[in-house]
């Protein structure tokens, strides 16, 4: 990745020095990366020279022969165009290594000694050495001892003591061998002492470089493995939130069917409730008159005697029947006996207290339990209830007749508290009432 300098000038220099590094610790392809990049982007004229310059260096440092032939020849034309001739010559320089590489010394010679002049009256060090240092190479290589021995020299005492690098390493190697051929051994010797003393610190520099980049790399790489890490602790994260917020959802959509689960089943209850009370309703109601028919009226009965019983109180039941009620049927139809009925326990239950247990116990048949209540006063409200079903005006039914009804009392004292003997004894006492002309009050004798 190219480093993110913002200033153009800034990024170019940085490039430059980049691939420069990595071209120095033998990284190539890192170097070709960059420098392709300056060559591509042209940001100048020079820094393109320059690019062109690093990438020969990388091509010929990696081997590329090849590609170095055709993009060398590329770069040194573009910078001679450019009149970028300190680049163009540096270009030069590495081309003649290349044919010295291939033992065509007589092209290397040639090629050098045409920009010669270039070079030494440019007085850079740098193109001078790197000038030389190759021309004694291809020199040697052609024999010609003296010119070779001529230009290592330059080299060697051009470079300032301090500053070290390949030329100098190979010019005294160069040096070395010379004296060794002209059979000066104390010369020879010195020269070996220094190449060897060049040639390690050379190598040394070159593992520091070395080490200093992989130190930086390994650097790098850690901090890339933390920032991965961090990357997966924060995809983890996201991938924990959005579970949460999946169990939410799903823990909201649970609620929900929960809230309607409990809502449908009230609903049911509730129903099923009202069904419940309708038909317990329908069981103990009678739905013509809404009062207790002949079961319930016993059940209710039954309790309200024992209760009497229990506590030793007075009670009383009536028993009454519409007279000739078959007549009013017959005669004004069943609707008439029907709205009869129903006017018949309407009259009756006004004058009812709220403990009296009243049930239709047969087809025009009543019946009224008073719990606590004496005879005398039980004997009292029938005649009241007869007298009052006398007194309905019948006109509403559409047809004016006469209603009477026959009543029968009997209270606890005289029947006991079973309502089996207390209804029989009322009833026989009714149908007393019924034989002694209907319309009246007939009290239980025992
Ligand atoms: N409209 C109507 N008539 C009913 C109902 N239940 C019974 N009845 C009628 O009541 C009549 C009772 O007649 P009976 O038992 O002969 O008695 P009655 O005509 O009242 O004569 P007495 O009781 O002797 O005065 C019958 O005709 C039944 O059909 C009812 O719910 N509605």
């Amino acid at each position: 990745m190219l480093p993110n300098i913002e200033q153009p000038m800034a990024r170019e220099q940085g490039i430059r020095v980049i691939s420069m590094m990595y071209n120095l610790i033998g990284r190539h392809d890192l170097a070709m990366s960059y420098v392709e990049q300056l060559i591509n982007e042209k940001p100048s004229v020079s820094a393109v020279c320059a690019a062109h310059q690093l990438r020969s260096t990388a091509l010929y440092s990696s081997g590329r022969s090849e590609e170095f032939n055709s993009k060398s020849a590329e770069g040194l034309n573009y910078c001679s165009e450019q009149n970028e001739l300190l680049w163009a010559n540096l270009i030069v320089a590495l081309q003649a290594r290349s044919l010295i590489d291939q033992k065509k010394y007589e092209e290397a010679v040639a090629l050098l000694t045409s920009r010669y002049q270039y070079a030494a009256e440019s007085r850079y060090e740098r193109l001078l050495h790197e000038f030389n240092g190759p021309l004694a190479q291809a020199y040697y290589g052609m024999g010609q001892i003296t010119e070779a021995k001529k230009h290592a020299l330059i080299v060697h005492g051009a470079i300032k003591q301090e500053t070290l690098d390949l030329p100098k390493v190979e010019a005294l190697a160069l040096l070395y061998q010379i004296a060794k051929t002209e059979k000066n051994y104390q010369q020879a010797l010195e020269y070996h002492e220094q190449y060897m003393a060049a040639f390690t610190a050379y190598m040394d520099d070159k593992s520091a470089q070395q080490m200093a980049y992989h130190t930086a790399h390994s650097e790098i790489l850690a901090q890339n493995q933390k920032i991965s890490l961090l990357d997966k602790d924060n995809r983890l994260l996201q991938l924990e939130q959005e579970a949460l917020k999946h169990q939410a959802a799903f823990n909201r959509l649970m609620i929900a069917a929960l809230v309607a689960l409990v809502l449908g089943l009230a609903f049911l209850a509730y129903r099923s409730f009202i069904a419940r009370q309708r038909f317990k309703a329908l069981a103990e109601y009678d739905d013509l008159t809404a009062i207790s028919n002949r079961y319930h009226f016993s059940a209710s009965a039954k309790e309200a005697l024992a209760l009497c019983e229990k506590g030793q109180l007075p009670a009383a039941l009536i028993v009454f029947d519409l007279d000739h009620f078959k007549q009013i049927n017959d005669q004004y139809g069943h609707a008439a006996g029907d709205w009869a009925l129903r006017q018949t326990v309407d009259t009756c239950r006004n004058f009812m207290r709220n403990n009296d247990v009243f049930g239709r116990i047969g087809g025009e048949e009543f019946s009224i339990l008073l719990p606590g209540c004496q005879s005398d006063k039980a004997h009292l409200l029938a005649d009241i209830c007869r007298d009052a079903i006398c007194s309905i005006d019948t006109a509403a039914s559409g047809y004016e007749f006469k209603l009477s009804a026959s009543f029968g009392v009997t209270s606890a004292e005289i029947s006991g508290y079973h309502l089996t003997k207390l209804i029989e004894d009322a009833d026989t006492a009714m149908y007393q009432a019924k034989q002694l002309g209907r319309n009246r009050v007939h009290f239980f004798q025992g």
